[in-house]
Order: structure tokens, then C-alpha cells, then sequence
């Protein structure tokens, strides 16, 4: 599959494997907002470049907050988080956007820009990317055809159901190939299997070298996929085995290319 354009050039200093994914370390980190009490205290846990894991933990419990400290929205209280083998949590303000371009974002509220087109929003990455038009009028309806939204690709967000604006939401984070996904209840808001399909792309793009990290309640689809869940409470992390009883490669993909059916949803 190729839902990305040539995005991997030029790229250096980094904790990466082969694939060119990135490690993510926390140390002693803890968060607060204002004066509020610590949300996260004093946590530390380090994710293997190119691994995928599930975010879980009771509502409150500071999925979205953690999720905040990875894609750069927040900086902790106290503590480092390293990524792109650097202390992002110290870095220059005019640093960030550079490094946010790395890291793609599925939010729980999908803050779609609703003048926009489903085609131009997922478009965005890209053009601020600087990719031509040809490659974007190639890859996008690709893409979008993927998640099931070919029907759609006019449409503007107020127009689309919830989970037809996940789905959205979705495809402009993976379109670029991020080093990192983090994604938060990507799938609340569509069928379960819908959900199982698009944890496929996700397992996808993971394969593709990025490091992903989904957030989610559903339990149903924790048993399902073979990841390791970071788990928060009482604001504290632990690291915890799948949940599910089966090994990647033991047959969820049997009979070819999972993304194959994308196009039915
Ligand atoms: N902007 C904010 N200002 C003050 N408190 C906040 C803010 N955002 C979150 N909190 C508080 O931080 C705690 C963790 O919230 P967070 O949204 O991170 O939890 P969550 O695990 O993602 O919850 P949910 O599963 O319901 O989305 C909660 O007590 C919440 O009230």
C-alpha cells in the first residue's frame, strides 16, 4: 500500500530502527493542570520504536493527557519525555511544528475543518508538506476509498455521520506516514466491525515502521489484537501483556492483504 508521498527524505537524529520509526521514553514525568492535583505522578515507561500499544485506563483516568504530552500540545510538570531521540519536553517553541509534522493525531473530538472538503482536510498534511497535487489527487481518494468514504470525497465534515468523520479523521493521520500515531477512541464512534477494519490499517501503517498508540475503552477490541496495553490509574503507568490469546501472523491476516476490503465498508 502506498498512502503516503515521499515523505521520508531528509530526516535525521533520531532513536529509530530500520524502519525509521521512533522510540518514546518518559521519565519521572508528571502533569497537572493549574493547580489541580497531579493527573499523571511521576511516571516512566519506554516504547520500543516501531511497537504498538493500546492506551487504557477508566474515564479520567489521563489517556488524553498522556496522548497531549506526545503530540506536543503540552509540556509536562515535571520530567522528560524523549522522542525523535531528543528531549521533546525541553525543546524550543519554534522547534515544535517540525516535530509535530511526525506525529500523526486521531483526536476523541476529530476537529475536522468544516469549510473544508473530506478530500482537502485529508489533503492537509501533504500540502503543508509540500506534495504536488498529482500525488494528493492519486493518494487521497486511494486512501479514502480505503476507509470507505469514496462516496464522500465532496462532502464537508457537517454533513458526515460520526463515524463517517472518524473515519475522516483517521485518514489525515495516517496519510502522511507519521513516525507516530496516537490516536484517541479512534473507533468510538463506529460498528464493531468497522473498528476491526480499521485496526487493520493501523496494524498497517504499524508494519510500515510507525509506532502507534491507540486509546481506547473497547474492551471487545483489546481481546481481539495482540498488544501490549499501557495501562494508567491513579495516575500512575503500567505496562501490561495483550490480552488477547493469539500471536501476530497466526492467522488474523490469513488470505492476503488486510486491507483488501477496505473498499466494502
Ligand atoms: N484542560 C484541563 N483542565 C483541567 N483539568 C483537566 C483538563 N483536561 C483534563 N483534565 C482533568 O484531568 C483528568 C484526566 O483527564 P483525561 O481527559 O486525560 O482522562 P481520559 O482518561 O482521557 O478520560 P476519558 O476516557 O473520559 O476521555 C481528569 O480529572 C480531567 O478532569
Amino acid at each position: 500500500m502506498a498512502f503516503k508521498a515521499g515523505q521520508n527524505k531528509g530526516r535525521t537524529s533520531r532513536i529509530v530502527d530500520a524502519e525509521g520509526s521512533t522510540a518514546i521514553r518518559f521519565d519521572n514525568v508528571s502533569l497537572r493542570y493549574g493547580t489541580g492535583p497531579d493527573v499523571l505522578q511521576d511516571i516512566s515507561f519506554y516504547l520500543d520504536p516501531g511497537s504498538f500499544h493500546f492506551l487504557t485506563g477508566q474515564s479520567g483516568a489521563g489517556k488524553t493527557s498522556l496522548l497531549s504530552l506526545l503530540y506536543l500540545a503540552r509540556r509536562p510538570t515535571q520530567g522528560s519525555v524523549q522522542m525523535f531521540g531528543r528531549d521533546v519536553s525541553s525543546a524550543p517553541r519554534d522547534a515544535l511544528p517540525a516535530l509535530r509534522r511526525r506525529i500523526g493525531v486521531v483526536f476523541q473530538e476529530f476537529r475536522l475543518l468544516d469549510h473544508l472538503s473530506t478530500l482537502d482536510n485529508v489533503a492537509l498534511p501533504l500540502r503543508v508538506a509540500g506534495v504536488s497535487e498529482a500525488e494528493i489527487q492519486r493518494h487521497v481518494p486511494e486512501l479514502l476509498g480505503w476507509v470507505g468514504l469514496s462516496r464522500h470525497l465532496h462532502a464537508t465534515p457537517p454533513t458526515l455521520s460520526g463515524g463517517q468523520k472518524q473515519r475522516v479523521a483517521i485518514a489525515r493521520a495516517v496519510i502522511n506516514r507519521p513516525d507516530l500515531l496516537v490516536a484517541d477512541e479512534p473507533t468510538g464512534s463506529v460498528d464493531d466491525r468497522t473498528a476491526t477494519r480499521l485496526m487493520h490499517l493501523f496494524m498497517e501503517l504499524n508494519r510500515l515502521g510507525t509506532t502507534v498508540l491507540i486509546a481506547t475503552h473497547n474492551e471487545g477490541l483489546v481481546r481481539k489484537f495482540p498488544f501490549e496495553r499501557l495501562h494508567l490509574e491513579g495516575g500512575q503507568v503500567s505496562v501490561l501483556p495483550p490480552l488477547a490469546g493469539w500471536a501476530a501472523g497466526d492467522g488474523l491476516f490469513a488470505g492476503g492483504n488486510p486491507l483488501a476490503d477496505l473498499e466494502d465498508l
